[in-house]
């Protein structure tokens, strides 16, 4: 950590980021994905990242991470630049920085037991094999997980004991930043909220940070203090929880809160004819607009 960097300093700071995927074809332009984002987390806070499917949700996560082709901008963490991080660093920074993914069932080595999976971060970062063992227990009981889960395959789980197991490895380092990505989609409605519940809980123990990613409104909206919106690889809107998510300001935002499934089935039909208003006057501009060309 940069000794200047101080508590009201972002944790994460993200300027200006662009990222570009080169195209197959050589003649090709790259294909640009994230155009000049802008985003910041603060110690102990949950931005969350919402937007739909290709939006570049995941592509941002993996730039923190080091995994996506940085063109430009800037990615600070603790008060250091760490976009074009080598290696080493990046093995330093994996103390401090942490990935939760979707997929519990291609997250987890198959051929691991989960006594493993969890002590392999912890030899990685020089704890010696008797000191790991002895925290795998406690990260089992944070995550309520059996004490006998620890002599188990990942196989013998379900998918929200697999997730679960998932977040005691990501916080295994007792990380400052946990980059969540989809960490509820691949789990059926109980276990999402059981999900989203532990890590609430172990955020107010830990203080840890979280960069939240979801297609799912609500979800977000539950877990965060603050939520960007994307749409195109541009943040579109930034602000707190409710705000963005009660008074939307921008219109890709409304439509987003419209798209959002809800329980009632009066609302269902509010939101269903404002998305049909919304779609004709939509229409109606563009007729005008044709019109309107020389
Ligand atoms: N490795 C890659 N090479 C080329 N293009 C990529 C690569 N990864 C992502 N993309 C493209 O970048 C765009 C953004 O993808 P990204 O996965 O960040 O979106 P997303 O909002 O997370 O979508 P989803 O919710 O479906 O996961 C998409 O058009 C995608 O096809």
């Amino acid at each position: 950590m940069n000794p200047q960097q101080t508590d009201d300093q972002p944790l994460l700071d993200i300027a200006d980021l662009t990222v570009s995927y080169r195209a197959k074809g050589r003649r090709k332009p790259p294909n640009r994905v994230l155009d000049k984002v802008s985003l910041t987390i603060r110690p102990g806070e949950t931005l969350g990242l919402v937007g739909e499917s290709g939006s570049g949700k995941t592509t941002i996560g993996r730039a923190v991470l080091g995994l996506a082709p940085v063109e430009s901008g800037t990615i600070t963490f603790q008060g250091d630049p760490i976009e074009h991080a080598t290696r080493r660093r990046r093995r330093e920074l994996s103390r401090d920085l942490q990935v939760i993914f979707q997929d519990p069932y291609t997250s987890l080595n198959p051929s691991l037991t989960v006594g493993d999976t969890l002590t392999e971060p912890l030899i990685a970062q020089g704890h010696t094999a008797r000191e790991a063992r002895t925290k795998v227990g406690a990260l089992l009981e944070r995550v309520r997980l059996p004490a006998d889960a620890a002599g188990r395959l990942p196989r013998e789980f379900s998918g929200g004991q697999r997730q679960r197991v998932a977040i005691a490895r990501a916080l295994a380092l007792r990380p400052k930043l946990v980059v969540c990505d989809e960490p509820v989609s691949a789990l059926d409605l109980t276990t999402q909220r059981t999900v989203l519940d532990l890590l609430l809980e172990l955020q107010e123990q830990t203080g840890v940070s979280y960069l939240f990613i979801s297609h799912d409104l609500p979800v977000v909206r539950y877990m965060s203090h603050r939520v960007a919106v994307i749409h195109h690889g541009l943040i579109v809107e930034t602000g707190d929880a409710d705000q963005v998510t009660a008074r939307p300001e921008h219109p890709y935002t409304r439509d987003l809160m419209l798209a959002a499934p809800v329980a009632d089935v009066g609302e269902q039909r509010r939101r269903r004819e404002a998305r049909q208003a919304r779609a004709a006057r939509q229409e109606a501009q563009s007729r005008q607009d044709a019109v309107a060309l020389p």
